[in-house]
Protein backbone atom coordinates (compact mmCIF):
# COMPACT_ATOMS: atom_id res chain seq x y z
CA UNK A 1 0.00 0.00 0.00
CA UNK A 2 0.87 3.52 -0.47
CA UNK A 3 0.88 6.31 2.61
CA UNK A 4 0.73 9.72 2.23
CA UNK A 5 2.51 11.90 4.92
CA UNK A 6 1.02 15.10 5.26
CA UNK A 7 3.00 17.36 7.54
CA UNK A 8 6.68 15.92 6.47
CA UNK A 9 8.92 17.35 9.60
CA UNK A 10 10.73 15.73 12.25
CA UNK A 11 7.85 13.12 13.23
CA UNK A 12 6.70 12.61 9.65
CA UNK A 13 9.81 11.70 8.00
CA UNK A 14 10.37 9.64 11.06
CA UNK A 15 7.18 7.88 10.21
CA UNK A 16 8.18 7.26 6.29
CA UNK A 17 11.78 6.28 7.11
CA UNK A 18 9.60 3.61 10.24
CA UNK A 19 7.24 2.14 7.74
CA UNK A 20 7.48 -1.00 5.64
CA UNK A 21 5.66 0.25 2.52
CA UNK A 22 6.22 2.42 0.40
CA UNK A 23 5.72 6.56 1.57
CA UNK A 24 4.40 9.92 -0.74
CA UNK A 25 5.81 12.83 0.89
CA UNK A 26 3.41 15.51 0.49
CA UNK A 27 4.43 19.01 0.74
CA UNK A 28 3.11 22.41 0.79
CA UNK A 29 5.48 23.58 -1.88
CA UNK A 30 7.39 20.91 -4.23
CA UNK A 31 9.81 22.37 -6.55
CA UNK A 32 7.75 19.76 -9.39
CA UNK A 33 5.71 17.23 -10.37
CA UNK A 34 7.30 13.55 -10.16
CA UNK A 35 10.25 15.27 -7.73
CA UNK A 36 12.24 12.65 -6.03
CA UNK A 37 13.62 13.18 -1.69
CA UNK A 38 15.99 11.01 0.01
CA UNK A 39 15.16 10.61 3.02
CA UNK A 40 17.86 9.76 5.84
CA UNK A 41 18.91 9.95 9.31
CA UNK A 42 21.41 9.57 11.64
CA UNK A 43 21.13 6.28 12.72
CA UNK A 44 22.13 5.05 8.92
CA UNK A 45 18.40 4.70 7.52
CA UNK A 46 17.81 5.98 4.07
CA UNK A 47 14.94 5.50 1.55
CA UNK A 48 14.07 7.37 -1.57
CA UNK A 49 9.85 9.03 -1.70
CA UNK A 50 8.65 10.58 -4.17
CA UNK A 51 7.04 14.14 -3.44
CA UNK A 52 3.83 15.78 -4.21
CA UNK A 53 2.11 19.07 -3.91
CA UNK A 54 -0.50 18.84 -1.16
CA UNK A 55 -3.11 19.38 -3.35
CA UNK A 56 -2.25 17.27 -6.22
CA UNK A 57 -4.91 15.61 -7.76
CA UNK A 58 -3.67 11.92 -7.00
CA UNK A 59 -6.03 10.21 -4.77
CA UNK A 60 -4.87 9.56 -1.59
CA UNK A 61 -5.88 6.48 0.71
CA UNK A 62 -4.22 5.96 3.49
CA UNK A 63 -2.73 9.68 5.48
CA UNK A 64 -0.48 10.35 8.54
CA UNK A 65 -1.19 13.79 9.31
CA UNK A 66 2.09 14.79 11.21
CA UNK A 67 1.69 18.22 11.27
CA UNK A 68 1.63 20.70 14.41
CA UNK A 69 -1.78 20.65 15.83
CA UNK A 70 -2.71 24.20 14.97
CA UNK A 71 -1.71 23.54 11.21
CA UNK A 72 -4.05 20.10 11.53
CA UNK A 73 -7.19 22.11 9.59
CA UNK A 74 -5.36 23.59 7.05
CA UNK A 75 -3.33 20.46 6.09
CA UNK A 76 -6.85 18.20 6.46
CA UNK A 77 -8.56 20.32 4.54
CA UNK A 78 -5.98 21.11 1.46
CA UNK A 79 -6.29 17.33 0.88
CA UNK A 80 -10.03 16.62 1.80
CA UNK A 81 -11.17 16.51 -1.91
CA UNK A 82 -8.13 13.74 -2.68
CA UNK A 83 -9.62 11.40 -0.16
CA UNK A 84 -11.10 7.77 -1.15
CA UNK A 85 -14.38 6.79 -0.13
CA UNK A 86 -12.56 4.65 2.50
CA UNK A 87 -10.11 6.23 3.14
CA UNK A 88 -7.66 5.79 6.39
CA UNK A 89 -6.49 9.11 8.26
CA UNK A 90 -4.56 9.32 11.09
CA UNK A 91 -3.68 12.07 13.56
CA UNK A 92 -0.52 12.52 15.29
CA UNK A 93 0.39 15.29 17.18
CA UNK A 94 0.47 16.68 20.24
CA UNK A 95 -2.83 18.23 21.72
CA UNK A 96 -6.54 17.84 21.30
CA UNK A 97 -8.92 19.72 19.08
CA UNK A 98 -8.31 19.45 15.65
CA UNK A 99 -8.95 15.39 16.45
CA UNK A 100 -13.07 16.17 16.43
CA UNK A 101 -12.81 19.20 14.04
CA UNK A 102 -11.48 16.83 11.68
CA UNK A 103 -13.89 14.39 12.37
CA UNK A 104 -16.45 16.68 11.35
CA UNK A 105 -15.44 16.45 7.80
CA UNK A 106 -15.23 13.16 6.96
CA UNK A 107 -17.48 10.75 5.44
CA UNK A 108 -18.92 8.07 7.17
CA UNK A 109 -16.67 5.15 5.01
CA UNK A 110 -13.43 7.47 6.23
CA UNK A 111 -11.82 5.92 8.83
CA UNK A 112 -9.92 8.19 11.48
CA UNK A 113 -7.69 7.65 13.77
CA UNK A 114 -5.33 9.42 16.45
CA UNK A 115 -2.39 8.88 18.29
CA UNK A 116 0.31 10.28 20.29
CA UNK A 117 4.08 9.24 19.84
CA UNK A 118 7.01 10.18 22.48
CA UNK A 119 9.58 9.52 20.13
CA UNK A 120 11.85 12.07 19.58
CA UNK A 121 12.91 13.42 16.04
CA UNK A 122 14.86 16.95 15.23
CA UNK A 123 14.99 18.16 11.42
CA UNK A 124 17.85 18.80 10.36
CA UNK A 125 18.86 19.66 6.72
CA UNK A 126 16.27 18.79 3.89
CA UNK A 127 14.92 14.86 4.11
CA UNK A 128 17.24 14.65 6.95
CA UNK A 129 16.23 14.07 10.63
CA UNK A 130 17.57 13.32 13.81
CA UNK A 131 16.72 10.05 16.11
CA UNK A 132 16.76 11.76 19.56
CA UNK A 133 14.73 9.61 21.24
CA UNK A 134 13.22 5.96 21.30
CA UNK A 135 9.82 6.32 22.22
CA UNK A 136 6.23 4.58 22.34
CA UNK A 137 3.76 5.65 19.34
CA UNK A 138 -0.25 4.48 20.50
CA UNK A 139 -3.25 4.84 17.86
CA UNK A 140 -6.96 3.84 17.42
CA UNK A 141 -10.04 4.80 16.11
CA UNK A 142 -11.35 8.33 17.64
CA UNK A 143 -14.67 7.96 16.41
CA UNK A 144 -16.35 4.41 17.08
CA UNK A 145 -14.11 1.25 17.66
CA UNK A 146 -13.21 -0.03 14.46
CA UNK A 147 -10.60 -2.72 12.90
CA UNK A 148 -7.31 -2.06 12.72
CA UNK A 149 -7.15 -1.40 9.05
CA UNK A 150 -4.02 -1.07 6.74
CA UNK A 151 -2.36 1.96 7.63
CA UNK A 152 -2.81 1.02 11.12
CA UNK A 153 -1.13 -2.87 10.66
CA UNK A 154 1.94 -1.04 8.38
CA UNK A 155 2.27 1.06 11.37
CA UNK A 156 2.23 -2.05 13.97
CA UNK A 157 4.65 -3.56 11.73
CA UNK A 158 6.74 -0.50 11.16
CA UNK A 159 9.83 -0.08 13.46
CA UNK A 160 7.71 2.33 15.54
CA UNK A 161 5.64 -0.68 16.69
CA UNK A 162 2.49 1.26 17.20
CA UNK A 163 0.94 0.06 19.80
CA UNK A 164 -3.77 -0.51 18.82
CA UNK A 165 -5.73 1.15 21.28
CA UNK A 166 -9.19 -0.91 20.33
CA UNK A 167 -12.03 1.91 21.58
CA UNK A 168 -12.26 5.59 21.23
CA UNK A 169 -12.64 5.82 25.11
CA UNK A 170 -8.66 4.30 25.46
CA UNK A 171 -7.57 6.73 22.76
CA UNK A 172 -9.43 9.20 24.77
CA UNK A 173 -7.24 8.11 27.69
CA UNK A 174 -4.02 8.32 26.36
CA UNK A 175 -4.27 11.26 24.41
CA UNK A 176 -5.08 13.05 27.60
CA UNK A 177 -2.43 11.40 29.84
CA UNK A 178 0.07 12.97 26.68
CA UNK A 179 -1.89 16.21 27.20
CA UNK A 180 -1.75 16.36 30.91
CA UNK A 181 2.56 15.54 30.17
CA UNK A 182 2.61 18.14 28.09
CA UNK A 183 0.91 20.61 30.44
CA UNK A 184 3.21 19.86 33.06
CA UNK A 185 6.64 19.72 31.11
CA UNK A 186 6.20 22.31 27.96
CA UNK A 187 5.10 26.01 29.37
CA UNK A 188 7.45 25.82 32.40
CA UNK A 189 10.56 25.08 30.07
CA UNK A 190 9.60 27.30 27.49
CA UNK A 191 8.85 30.23 30.25
CA UNK A 192 12.08 29.44 32.45
CA UNK A 193 14.29 28.82 29.50
CA UNK A 194 15.29 24.85 31.04
CA UNK A 195 15.86 21.50 29.30
CA UNK A 196 13.23 19.41 30.43
CA UNK A 197 15.73 17.76 33.77
CA UNK A 198 15.52 21.81 35.10
CA UNK A 199 12.38 20.56 36.29
CA UNK A 200 13.91 18.70 39.30
CA UNK A 201 14.33 21.78 41.16
CA UNK A 202 12.09 22.14 43.93
CA UNK A 203 10.39 25.13 43.02
CA UNK A 204 9.62 24.18 39.84
CA UNK A 205 8.72 20.79 40.71
CA UNK A 206 5.77 21.87 43.02
CA UNK A 207 4.32 24.12 40.26
CA UNK A 208 4.35 21.19 37.87
CA UNK A 209 2.99 18.54 40.46
CA UNK A 210 0.32 20.86 41.19
CA UNK A 211 -0.33 20.99 37.31
CA UNK A 212 -0.55 17.51 37.21
CA UNK A 213 -2.92 17.36 39.97
CA UNK A 214 -5.69 19.74 38.70
CA UNK A 215 -5.10 18.05 34.78
CA UNK A 216 -6.15 14.83 36.45
CA UNK A 217 -9.14 16.28 38.40
CA UNK A 218 -10.23 17.80 34.93
CA UNK A 219 -9.60 14.31 33.09
CA UNK A 220 -11.93 12.71 35.85
CA UNK A 221 -14.39 15.06 35.59
CA UNK A 222 -14.01 14.15 32.21
CA UNK A 223 -15.04 10.24 32.54
CA UNK A 224 -11.31 8.88 32.10
CA UNK A 225 -10.25 6.96 35.15
CA UNK A 226 -6.94 8.76 35.94
CA UNK A 227 -4.54 8.98 38.86
CA UNK A 228 -2.46 11.70 40.27
CA UNK A 229 -0.01 9.79 41.72
CA UNK A 230 0.21 7.77 38.61
CA UNK A 231 0.64 10.58 36.49
CA UNK A 232 2.86 12.55 38.57
CA UNK A 233 5.60 9.48 38.28
CA UNK A 234 4.65 9.24 34.46
CA UNK A 235 5.87 13.19 34.42
CA UNK A 236 8.55 12.10 36.30
CA UNK A 237 10.03 9.32 33.94
CA UNK A 238 9.29 11.61 31.45
CA UNK A 239 11.41 14.30 33.08
CA UNK A 240 14.48 12.03 33.36
CA UNK A 241 14.16 10.18 30.23
CA UNK A 242 14.47 13.65 28.09
CA UNK A 243 16.57 15.65 31.08
CA UNK A 244 19.14 17.08 28.71
CA UNK A 245 16.28 17.90 25.38
CA UNK A 246 14.22 21.20 25.17
CA UNK A 247 10.53 20.44 25.04
CA UNK A 248 8.87 21.39 21.53
CA UNK A 249 7.04 24.56 23.58
CA UNK A 250 10.74 25.78 24.32
CA UNK A 251 11.96 24.98 20.99
CA UNK A 252 8.89 26.54 18.87
CA UNK A 253 8.94 29.86 21.15
CA UNK A 254 12.84 30.11 20.83
CA UNK A 255 12.87 29.80 17.78
CA UNK A 256 10.13 32.23 17.21
CA UNK A 257 7.42 29.84 16.18
CA UNK A 258 3.76 29.52 17.07
CA UNK A 259 3.37 26.77 19.91
CA UNK A 260 0.97 24.16 20.43
CA UNK A 261 -0.04 25.98 23.39
CA UNK A 262 -3.59 26.56 22.36
CA UNK A 263 -4.55 23.21 21.68
CA UNK A 264 -2.42 21.48 25.36
CA UNK A 265 -3.74 24.56 27.92
CA UNK A 266 -7.03 25.32 25.80
CA UNK A 267 -8.84 22.12 26.17
CA UNK A 268 -7.75 21.96 29.75
CA UNK A 269 -9.22 25.08 30.39
CA UNK A 270 -12.18 24.73 28.17
CA UNK A 271 -12.91 21.22 30.19
CA UNK A 272 -12.16 22.82 33.60
CA UNK A 273 -14.39 25.50 33.20
CA UNK A 274 -17.10 23.43 31.92
CA UNK A 275 -17.15 21.42 35.04
CA UNK A 276 -16.82 24.22 37.19
CA UNK A 277 -12.88 23.73 38.29
CA UNK A 278 -10.87 26.76 39.04
CA UNK A 279 -8.43 26.84 36.17
CA UNK A 280 -6.64 29.94 37.34
CA UNK A 281 -3.27 28.10 37.01
CA UNK A 282 -3.84 27.07 33.78
CA UNK A 283 -4.57 30.74 32.56
CA UNK A 284 -2.09 32.67 34.47
CA UNK A 285 0.41 30.36 32.35
CA UNK A 286 -1.27 31.11 29.21
CA UNK A 287 -1.09 34.78 29.85
CA UNK A 288 2.83 34.74 30.81
CA UNK A 289 3.48 32.36 27.51
CA UNK A 290 1.09 34.86 25.51
CA UNK A 291 3.29 37.85 27.08
CA UNK A 292 6.71 35.64 26.24
CA UNK A 293 5.02 35.41 22.22
CA UNK A 294 4.07 32.02 22.58
N1 LIG B 1 9.58 16.23 17.07
C1 LIG B 1 9.38 15.45 18.14
O1 LIG B 1 10.33 14.89 18.71
C2 LIG B 1 7.99 15.21 18.65
C3 LIG B 1 6.88 15.84 18.10
N2 LIG B 1 5.63 15.51 18.57
C4 LIG B 1 4.46 16.16 18.00
O2 LIG B 1 4.34 15.76 16.64
C5 LIG B 1 3.76 16.82 15.87
C6 LIG B 1 4.71 17.17 14.71
O3 LIG B 1 5.90 17.70 15.29
P1 LIG B 1 7.24 17.92 14.44
O4 LIG B 1 7.39 16.84 13.44
O5 LIG B 1 8.30 18.16 15.42
O6 LIG B 1 6.87 19.29 13.69
P2 LIG B 1 7.63 19.98 12.47
O7 LIG B 1 7.43 21.44 12.62
O8 LIG B 1 9.01 19.43 12.32
O9 LIG B 1 6.81 19.48 11.19
C7 LIG B 1 5.58 20.00 10.84
C8 LIG B 1 5.40 19.77 9.35
O10 LIG B 1 4.09 20.21 9.00
C9 LIG B 1 4.18 20.93 7.78
N3 LIG B 1 3.06 21.87 7.68
C10 LIG B 1 2.86 23.01 8.38
N4 LIG B 1 1.70 23.60 8.01
C11 LIG B 1 1.18 22.82 7.05
C12 LIG B 1 0.01 22.90 6.25
N5 LIG B 1 -0.88 23.88 6.39
N6 LIG B 1 -0.20 21.93 5.35
C13 LIG B 1 0.67 20.90 5.21
N7 LIG B 1 1.80 20.77 5.93
C14 LIG B 1 2.04 21.72 6.83
C15 LIG B 1 5.52 21.64 7.86
O11 LIG B 1 5.86 21.99 6.54
P3 LIG B 1 7.11 22.95 6.19
O12 LIG B 1 8.25 21.99 6.11
O13 LIG B 1 6.69 23.51 4.87
O14 LIG B 1 7.24 23.93 7.31
C16 LIG B 1 6.37 20.53 8.45
O15 LIG B 1 6.84 19.68 7.43
C17 LIG B 1 3.55 17.99 16.87
O16 LIG B 1 2.25 17.94 17.39
C18 LIG B 1 4.55 17.68 17.97
O17 LIG B 1 4.19 18.23 19.21
C19 LIG B 1 5.43 14.58 19.53
C20 LIG B 1 6.49 13.94 20.10
C21 LIG B 1 7.84 14.25 19.75
C1 LIG C 1 7.24 14.66 26.14
C2 LIG C 1 7.77 16.04 25.76
C3 LIG C 1 7.52 16.99 26.88
C4 LIG C 1 9.25 15.84 25.54
O1 LIG C 1 9.94 17.02 25.41
C5 LIG C 1 7.05 16.50 24.52
O2 LIG C 1 6.17 15.83 24.02
C6 LIG C 1 7.29 17.83 23.92
O3 LIG C 1 8.36 18.40 24.09
O4 LIG C 1 6.37 18.29 23.23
Amino acid sequence: MQIDIIGPGAIGLHCALSLPDDCLVRLRHPAGRGEQLTLSDDTGRCRDCNLLALNDPAPITAAIVTTKAGQVAAAVQACLPLLSAQAEVLLLHNGLGPQDEVAGWLGPQQHLYAGITTEGALRLERGRIRHTGRGQTRVGPWREPLPPGPLIQALRRSTLQAQWLPTPAAVRTALWQKLIINCAINPLTALHDLPNGGLAEPELRQQWVGLVQLGVRIAVAEGMALDAGDMIRQVEAVIRATARNYSSMHQDLHHGRSTEVNAILGPLIERGLYHGIDTDSLRALQDRLAKAGA
